[in-house]
């Protein structure tokens, strides 16, 4: 086994239904039969208890792999009047054990500042959920030779507010803006070259954290173009959108990842 297990999270968005659950979950009984990658769905919160059920009926079937669950956001607050909101209890009491936080579309579309991504950060480590931290570039930020800069601080941030011993318990999803939903994945040579400078950026503070923390690409995976970016040392596996719909695919980048 590796020092790091690779991981292959679906991130569903706003898609899907309680009926790929079950198909997926058909193909992991027959297909996902070894622990060497840990595989994370992350449905919409209203098909969470779907998933769970699904979790518990085929424990058995499952045997070996290691399937878990986890949400596509959480509010920072614990509880209060915050309508349509769900917090990082509930998602715990619902049988998370992951959270994605801070995607570039609730940065982008629900106006999530890198502060109320630290925020988050905390409130899911302070409910036993562990954190999958998205960070990433856009386009025009990478054609000014900004990448670094901007993934710096979008880590800094979360640094600053939870210390890096916050990030013992934590993932990190490298997703560059410009590769997320577009068909255009980054190179396994510009992903690599990322994720080791998050490695090492983590490193400066914690040599442990650097070299165990799992650093996950997203942006555009398939399953053809999967196994060269998952084969770099830097990389952990991947967040998966798009791909993750289709149980065949998201299936063939599970075992790829099992092999990487
Ligand atoms: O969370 C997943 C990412 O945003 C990647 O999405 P994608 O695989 O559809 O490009």
């Amino acid at each position: 086994m590796a020092l790091r297990r690779p991981m292959v999270a679906g991130n569903w968005k706003m898609n899907g239904n309680s009926a790929l659950a079950q198909e997926l979950f058909k193909k992991f009984a027959t297909k996902l039969q070894n622990d060497s990658a840990e595989v994370v769905l992350c449905p919409p919160s209203i098909y969470l208890e779907s998933v769970r059920q699904l979790l518990e009926a085929n424990k058995q079937t499952l045997d070996g792999a290691l399937v878990r669950m986890g949400a596509q956001n959480l509010s920072q607050h614990d509880f209060g009047a915050y309508t349509g909101e769900i917090s990082g209890q509930m998602l715990k009491d619902s049988g998370c054990r992951y959270v994605i936080i801070g995607h570039s579309e609730r940065r982008r579309m629900y106006g999530e500042t890198s502060n109320i991504v630290a925020e988050k950060f905390a409130a899911a480590q302070k409910h036993g959920l562990t954190p999958i931290l998205c960070v990433g570039e856009s386009g025009p930020a990478r054609e000014a030779r900004r990448t670094f800069e901007v993934i710096a601080e979008e880590l800094d941030i979360v640094i600053e507010k939870n210390g890096t011993m916050a990030f013992d318990n934590a993932i990190i999803a490298y997703e560059p803006l410009w590769a997320v939903g577009t068909g255009k994945s980054a190179t396994p040579e510009q992903a690599q070259e990322v994720h080791a400078f998050i490695r090492s950026r983590l490193s400066e503070v914690s040599p442990f954290i650097g070299e165990n923390i799992r650093i996950l690409y997203g942006g555009s995976v398939t399953p053809s173009n999967a196994a060269d970016i998952f084969a770099q040392p830097d990389v952990d596996g991947g967040l998966i959108g798009g791909a993750s719909l289709n149980s065949s695919e998201f299936l063939s980048l599970c075992t790829i990842a099992m092999s990487a």
